[in-house]
C-alpha cells in the first residue's frame, strides 16, 4: 500500500512539473494572463501618474485608488468601469496608456487590451448589425483568453448607440455572459462630452483665484451626469448611468499655460536636448505657437498638451545646429 500511496504521490508531481513546464515555455512564446505578462502594478502606476501626468490632480485621487480596490477584490460584483470626460489633448488616452502598460508587460500591444475608436473601427453606419457581432465577438474573446482584459473605448460619444447597446449586458452585474465572466475586467469609456462644464468650472475657479487643486470630485460628478443624461445621442449612455453601471465619472481638466510648459519641458528631455528646458525664449516660442481660450483671459490651450510634440519639432528644426556655425568661421 505504500509503495502505491508513493508512486502515486510521484505520478501527481511529475504530472505537474509537466504541466508547470509545458506553461512556462508557452509563456516565453506567447503572452500568458499571469505573471509576468499580466500584473498590476500599483506602486510603478501611482508614479507616472504622479510624474508623467500634469495638471489633473483629480484623476490621480481616483483612477489609482479605483484600480487598486478593484484589482484587489477577490470578488468583485461587476466589471469597473471608469468614464473619461474632457476636452482634447488633456490626456485621457495617456492616462488609458499608462493604465495599460502598467497592468500588461506588452502594453497597448497586449492581446488582453482592446483598444476600439469608434470612428475607425465602425465608419459605415448601414453596417451596424455586423458592427454589433463584431463587437461582441472581439469583447467575448478577449475575456475568453483573459479575464483581467482592458477594454479602451475612444470616442465613446460618437459610437451609435446600438453598439453603445450592444456592449452594456458587458458592464453590468451579470457572473457570466455566454459561460463568460467579465467581473474582473476593466472598461475606459473616452469622450469629450461635458468638456464645456469641466472647463466652465475650473474657469470659474481660475478667475476667483482659488487653486484647481481644491476642486473635488463631486463638484463635476452631478454636471456630467445630467450631461450625459440630457445631450442628444446621449440616450444608452443616460441608460449606463441610470443602471449604475459606469463606477466613476473623472473629469481631465483643461490645461493652464503651465502646464503645458511641462509637457514641453517634458519632451525636450525624451528628445535629448535637456539643455533646452531652460531656454525661456525657445520654450515661449512653443508655448506661443499654440492657442489659448477664453479670449478674455487666455487661461487654458485649446488643444491641451497634444500638439506639443509637433510644435516643439518645428522649433528645433528652427535651431541652426552649432557646428554649422563654426564651420562658417
Ligand atoms: N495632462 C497631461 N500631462 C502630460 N502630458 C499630457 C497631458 N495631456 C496630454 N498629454 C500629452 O499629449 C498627448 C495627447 O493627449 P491625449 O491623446 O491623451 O489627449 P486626449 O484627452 O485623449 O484627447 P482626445 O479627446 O482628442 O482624444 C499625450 O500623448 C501626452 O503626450
Amino acid at each position: 500500500e505504500l509503495i502505491s500511496v508513493l508512486t502515486g504521490t510521484a505520478i501527481a508531481i511529475a504530472t505537474g512539473a509537466f504541466w508547470g513546464l509545458k506553461d512556462k515555455i508557452k509563456c516565453q512564446l506567447y503572452e500568458c494572463c499571469h505573471e509576468p505578462d499580466v500584473n498590476f502594478n500599483y506602486h510603478s502606476l501611482d508614479a507616472d501618474i504622479a510624474n508623467l501626468l500634469f495638471g489633473q490632480h483629480l484623476v490621480k485621487d481616483v483612477v489609482v485608488n479605483a484600480l487598486k480596490a478593484h484589482w484587489h477584490n477577490e470578488n468583485p460584483k461587476k466589471p469597473l468601469v471608469l468614464s473619461f470626460h474632457g476636452y482634447t489633448g488633456s490626456g485621457k488616452n495617456y492616462v488609458a496608456e499608462i493604465i495599460a502598460n502598467n497592468t500588461f508587460r506588452q502594453g497597448l500591444r497586449s492581446g488582453f487590451v482592446q483598444h476600439i475608436v469608434a470612428t475607425n473601427d465602425f465608419p459605415d453606419k448601414s453596417k451596424i448589425e455586423d458592427y454589433q457581432m463584431e463587437l461582441r465577438n472581439r469583447i467575448l474573446s478577449t475575456v475568453q483568453k483573459c479575464h483581467r482584459s482592458l477594454f479602451i473605448f475612444d470616442e465613446t460619444d460618437k459610437l451609435p448607440e446600438q453598439l453603445l447597446g450592444a456592449i452594456k449586458p458587458f458592464l453590468d452585474y451579470y457572473s457570466t455572459i455566454s459561460g463568460v465572466d467579465f467581473r474582473r475586467s476593466v472598461f475606459i469609456l473616452l469622450s469629450n462630452k461635458g468638456g464645456g462644464k469641466i472647463s466652465d468650472i475650473t474657469l470659474k475657479q481660475y478667475e476667483n483665484g482659488y487653486p484647481r487643486e481644491q476642486l473635488r470630485l463631486e463638484s463635476f460628478e452631478r454636471e456630467l451626469m445630467n450631461f450625459s443624461f440630457n445631450e442628444k445621442g446621449g440616450l444608452k449612455m443616460s441608460e449606463l448611468i441610470s443602471n449604475h453601471l459606469i463606477d466613476h465619472f473623472i473629469p481631465f481638466l483643461p490645461l493652464q499655460r503651465e502646464h503645458v510648459k511641462s509637457c514641453v519641458d517634458a519632451y525636450l528631455r525624451k528628445r535629448g536636448r535637456s539643455d533646452l528646458v531652460s531656454n525661456v525664449d525657445f520654450v515661449e516660442r512653443v508655448l506661443n505657437s499654440l492657442q489659448y481660450f477664453p479670449d478674455s483671459s487666455k487661461a487654458f490651450s485649446s488643444s491641451g498638451c497634444k500638439r506639443v510634440d509637433a510644435k516643439t519639432d518645428l522649433e528645433l528644426a528652427k535651431i541652426r545646429p552649432q557646428f554649422q556655425f563654426d564651420d562658417e568661421l
